[in-house]
């Protein structure tokens, strides 16, 4: 892992392989990155005709020392990089990815003398030094708050602790504890010790906590909210007053202690910014440690306190270097080797910067001065090993705020539902949901219309046949009455276009007509006729049976028929009387099925209309299931149809028989009149010429019928009889 040209993370090639290829492991393991500061030689070292030991490679992060060379990530001052870039180079992402919910550490490490305090600026004064990196550091989390003021509510708090002779001490706290006030020994303490002294105010001592995720904290430590960069710029310097320091033959004023300097962030999303980035509540932190340099007694100078402070120190710094070397040792970090982080109190502290969940940089500070390079390698080599560790820096998110956040959220989304319903519109989710449906229930209701446009059409067309067959019939029944009152055929066919054409304009009036006018005649003057009606199922052996035992009388005055028993002379009414029964009971039918079709119809209409309401899968199967039943009762149909033409078939032969009986009865008649005058010869003639022609015209209507039932067979005898009835007249 190395950082990029405008300062982000990214991950190397060579890591990712490092890290198993796995790509999800490499972007969230990174190492810790060192960078070697190397301050001018300052003034007591000049003095002292100290000379420049460290070589570096121009253009290279690479140092040389003696015959060690080093590589790190960056290498600043002396000939390489500036010394004010530190913070744009190595600190800088780090504060950007607190703003992303990633903790960050940025260590100072070094020798005493080294420059660690003065390039983390933690002998901040705000009058003095405000070069270090930790006020570049504020300057900029405020800048960029300020700069995202508008998407997320901030809140930032600062912690300063130091680690004294192992005990962690508050920087922050205004009334330290009396057991911390013997350690008082920065300018604050010198300040304020001898007005706290004995007034200790029963505050526990801090103690490093480990959190259930993993992560250390510090139990009972000052944290102060800050809202201004002044604010946080004061603790700093009230803190580093407080700083445990001293003076040794190395450094006049001398860290005794490890300092970290701790800042917080927390950032709540603003609820219309949440979508950028989905994340709603983050809290990272900073920490900023300035450690205390390793320091030899005999070159320090160091004795009484100072020793004792100076083996705390060299101790402290043993056990970190034991966790560097842990951790940077890759064998025994596959092995999962132990990390002794609980060796010290800083490095425990530090356990999270560490091999954990931290974006960490560490600053080895070194002097040029031939002097202390034997320091200088032990701290390159230190650095070196430190280059190894890799840390596993994750997002940090509070499981509590999020749950918090998400509960905030439906929260509000079933507040604005209230309100949506309130307001008498539906949910939105709703809306979705029944937009859906309508959609889905037009596209199904469009299919049906068009089933049911359909279903109308063969419904019409059935209607049209059955409406064809009932105006043949009157121009029959017409053609009928004609004969009746004495036409002859060739008078008929002229009258026949124009009135087909009536006919059919007045054909729903005259139909009624003419079914209650038959109606009539069957009950007043046929009365008979109604026991032989047969019904549409009867078979036509019956109805052959039936019509046998009929014995029809004669014409009326008026040309009506009447019924009489065993008059031969009346055989041709007789035929006469079948076909307008046989007619009467086809237009029954007809009649009949036009009603039901006109009832299944209008039951079909009423039934779309009900199944509109319902589920579109049911409508579909009851839509089946209904034209399945219709299929089978057109089948039903079709077969009465073919029963009713067999019928016809017989009747026409039986017609057939009697016009021959007819003939021969109209011969043996002929010739017994043939002696009696010629005006009573004429007569007669005329007589049953008349009644022949209306036999051969009533045959010649039953047989139209027939054809207009699609029925070749008796379409040829119709053909046949017209012929007949032709020869007839
Ligand atoms: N980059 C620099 N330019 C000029 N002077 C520097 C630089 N770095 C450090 N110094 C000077 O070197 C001296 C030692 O610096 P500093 O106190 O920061 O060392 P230190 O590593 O913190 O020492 P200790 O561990 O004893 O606290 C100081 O006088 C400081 O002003």
């Amino acid at each position: 892992m190395r950082t990029s040209s405008d300062g982000d993370f990214v991950v190397s090639p060579v890591e990712a392989e490092k890290n198993g290829g796995n790509e999800k492991e490499a972007a969230t393991t990174q190492a810790v990155q060192v960078a070697v500061n190397i301050r001018p030689l300052i003034a007591m070292e000049r003095v002292q005709g100290c000379k420049d030991c460290i070589t570096i490679v121009p253009g290279e992060p690479q140092v040389q020392i003696g015959h060690h060379s080093f590589t790190f990530d960056y290498v600043f001052g002396s000939i390489a990089l500036p010394l004010d870039s530190i913070f744009d180079k190595c600190v800088k992402p780090l504060v950007e990815g607190l703003f992303h919910g990633y903790n960050a550490t940025v260590l100072a490490y070094g020798q005493t003398g080294s420059g660690k305090t003065y390039t983390m600026g933690t002998g901040y004064t705000v009058r003095g030094n405000t070069e270090g990196v930790i006020s570049q550091v504020m300057e900029t989390i405020f800048n960029r708050v300020e700069m995202l003021r508008q998407e997320a509510d901030f809140q930032l708090r600062v912690s300063f602790i130091e680690i004294l002779k192992e005990e962690v001490h508050d920087l922050l706290d205004l009334n330290p504890s009396s057991a911390e006030y013997g350690y008082m020994g920065g300018t604050m303490g010198a300040a304020f010790g001898a007005g706290i002294k004995g007034l200790g105010n029963g505050k526990p001592p801090i103690q490093i906590r480990e959190t259930i995720s993993g992560g250390i904290t510090l139990s009972g430590v000052t944290e102060v909210n800050v809202k201004s960069l002044e604010e946080m710029s004061a603790c700093l310097e009230r803190g580093s007053l407080c700083r445990a320091t001293g003076s040794t033959n190395m450094n006049s004023q001398s860290s005794r202690s490890h300092a970290i300097f701790t800042i917080t962030l927390e950032q709540r999303r603003k609820w219309d910014k949440l979508e950028d980035c989905g994340e709603e509540y983050l809290c990272a932190k900073l920490h900023l440690v300035d450690l205390a340099g390793s320091e030899r007694a005999k070159r320090t100078g160091a004795d009484g306190a100072r020793f004792k402070e100076g083996v705390h120190i060299n101790k402290g710094l043993l056990a970190l270097g034991n966790v560097i070397s842990a951790l940077g040792d890759d064998k025994k970090r596959r092995e999962g080797g132990h990390v002794p982080y609980r060796d010290s109190k800083l490095t425990r502290l530090l356990q999270d910067s560490l091999g954990g969940n931290s974006r960490t940089v560490m600053i080895a500070c070194v002097s040029p001065a031939d002097s202390n390079a034997e320091e200088t390698l032990n701290t390159l080599k230190y650095a070196n090993r430190a280059r190894n560790i890799q840390n596993k820096p994750t997002v940090n998110r509070d499981p509590m705020a999020a749950e918090m956040q998400q509960m905030r959220q439906q929260l509000e989304l079933m507040q604005a539902e209230l309100l949506c319903v309130r307001a008498g519109g539906p949910s939105s989710t709703e809306v979705q949901v029944m937009k859906q449906k309508i959609v889905w229930l037009e596209a199904s209701n469009m299919d049906l219309r068009k089933e049911l446009v359909e279903a109308r059409g063969q419904l019409e067309s059935l209607a049209q046949t059955a409406v064809e067959s009932q105006v043949e019939r009157d121009k029959l029944k017409l053609k009928l009455e004609k004969l009746r009152a004495g036409k002859t055929f060739e008078e008929l066919d002229e009258d026949a276009d124009v009135q087909t054409e009536g006919l059919l304009q007045d054909y729903v009036t005259r139909i009624q007509e003419l079914e209650c006018e038959l109606l009539q005649m069957q009950n007043s003057r046929f009365p008979s006729i109604g026991s032989l009606r047969p019904v549409s199922s009867q078979s036509s052996d019956s109805f052959e049976d039936s019509v046998s035992g009929i014995d029809f009388g004669g014409v009326n005055s008026d040309g009506s028929i009447f019924l009489t028993s065993g008059d031969s002379s009346c055989e041709a009414e007789t035929v006469v009387v079948a076909k307008e029964w046989g007619r009467m009971t086809l237009q029954e039918n007809l009649d009949k099925q036009l009603r039901e079709l006109n009832i299944r119809l209008q039951q079909k209409e009423a039934e779309m209309k009900t199944f509109e309401r319902f589920d579109p899968e049911y409508l579909r199967l009851q839509y089946e299931r209904k034209l399945e039943e219709l299929e089978e009762e057109k089948r039903s149909l079709q077969g009465e149809r073919d029963r009713l033409i067999a019928n016809l078939e017989t009747l026409a032969n039986a017609a057939d028989q009697n016009v021959q009986i007819v003939q021969e009865v109209s011969m043996q008649k002929r010739k017994q009149l043939e002696p009696h005058t010629q005006s009573d010869h004429k007569r007669f003639s005329r007589y049953y010429g008349r009644k022949q022609l209306t036999a051969a015209c009533l045959l010649t209507g039953l047989l139209q019928i027939s054809v207009a039932l699609s029925s070749p067979l008796l379409s040829l005898g119709a053909d046949r009889l017209e012929k007949e009835a032709g020869e007839i007249v």
